[in-house]
């Protein structure tokens, strides 16, 4: 193994290992099935392994799926439903077997949970996410264990996550924690599904490199969603806001939450992102695209300018001046993300415009450099 994965392999598992907050993230492959629905011996297993965790001294935030598949069986349901409404039936139905089910289980422990179930708007505004940190910090410091899920009763396709790695990875970087834990019905990250067949096991992700050339399947197990897609994408936006990451198999918690000598470990990127950067680059509702041509993706992304009329080649979406919108380059890849000066109906008179063409109330930025966070390197 090269001597960075070495220091890679040291770095994210030994600061998971040490961290003293992490988000824990549970798929719904992992605690339910669809003829039984919740697993109780399976749920058990996994709060073991938090509670052991808890008990060392560390804060722990536990993002959990399963509510749609926890409420399958109590409605005779043999799968899960396609529809937006019946899937909200069961959430409701099973959200509160769940949340009874964590109560009962922690209690062996003397732990107390609390329920936190959020929206997108909760995490994606940004006065809500202030709301969110607040209630986190304070079940935290009460000694609680926060269990998190979305609200899948009230979420409609628009405003939905749809996939709770993401939502886990929010709530990483929301609460501070030092670690994130994906735990699935798979052990690690493979070179391709490894439901199709032989595939090698990626055990360390040093950076975007080592992801080249991987066949990431979109597929779940059937009770989840997004397969090891949505994981990936939790785990680069975590990673990329400077917390590390383990992706390991829900029947490995114990090790994974003890020396993390298992799955497959993100190495962050150097720094935290403050939380607005943060909120800026991955959390945002994104409104629109401003097309850029090679100079600006350039000037943007490397050189960490502001972005001028001149470098914008066009301009599609609904947005107005304060939204955040996609910066794009000619291969139509998201280059960065930013909050946008101009409002949509105003750019297309200014795109390809030198500055000194403009009339002097638009002699601006569109996107300026402080409101500008670069998404990709090349
Ligand atoms: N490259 C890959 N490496 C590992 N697993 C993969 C890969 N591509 C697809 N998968 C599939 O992703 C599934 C996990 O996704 P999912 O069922 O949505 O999990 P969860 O319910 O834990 O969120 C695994 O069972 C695995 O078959
Ligand atoms: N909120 C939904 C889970 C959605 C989801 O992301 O599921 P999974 O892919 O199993 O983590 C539920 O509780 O059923």
């Amino acid at each position: 193994m090269a001597e960075a994965a070495v220091g890679a392999r040291r770095d994210a598992r030994a600061a998971i290992a040490a961290a003293g907050r992490l988000v824990v993230k549970v798929g719904s492959s992992a605690l339910t099935s669809t003829g039984d629905g919740l697993d109780g011996d399976r749920l058990d297993a996994l709060v073991d392994a938090v509670a052991g965790r808890v008990r060392r001294g560390t804060q722990i935030v536990l993002v959990s799926s399963g509510a749609i598949g926890a409420g399958l069986a109590p409605l005779s349901l043999r799968a899960r439903p396609r529809d937006l409404a019946t899937q909200q039936a069961a959430a409701s139905i099973g959200q509160l077997a769940l949340a009874h089910a964590y109560a009962e289980s922690f209690n062996r422990y003397r732990l107390t949970v609390g329920q936190v179930l959020l929206t997108s708007d909760d995490v994606v505004r940004r006065t809500h996410y202030r709301n969110a940190e607040r209630t986190f910090a304070r079940l935290l410091a009460l000694g609680a264990v926060p269990v998190v899920n979305e609200n899948d009763t009230v979420a409609t396709e628009e405003i939905r996550f749809g996939d709770n790695d993401r939502l886990a990875a929010l709530v990483a970087h929301l609460v501070g924690a030092e670690g994130l834990v994906l735990l699935s019905d798979v052990d690690a990250l493979y070179d391709g599904d490894p439901r199709r067949g032989a595939t090698h096991k990626v055990t360390e992700v040093t950076g975007e490199a080592d992801l080249d050339g991987l066949e990431v399947g979109m597929s779940s197990s059937g009770l989840g969603t997004g397969g090891m897609v949505s994981k990936l994408a939790a785990a680069r936006t975590a990673a990329a806001a400077g917390i590390p990451v383990l992706l390991a198999a829900a029947t490995e918690a114990a090790r994974a939450l003890g020396p993390a000598d298992v799955g497959t470990a993100f190495r962050p990127a150097g720094s935290r992102l403050s939380a607005r950067r943060f909120w800026l680059g991955y959390a945002a509702g994104v409104s629109g695209r401003l097309h850029l041509d090679d100079g600006a993706v350039q000037a943007v992304v490397h050189r960490r300018r502001s972005l001028l009329a001149a470098g914008i080649t066009g301009v599609d979406g609904d947005f107005q001046a304060g939204d955040v919108v996609d910066l794009v380059d000619s291969a139509q890849r998201v280059v960065a993300r930013g909050v946008v000066a101009f409002d949509v109906a105003e750019l297309p008179d200014l795109i390809g415009r030198s500055s000194h063409e403009l009339p002097e109330e638009q002699r601006r930025e569109v996107v300026h450099a402080d409101d500008l966070v670069p998404l990709r390197r090349h």
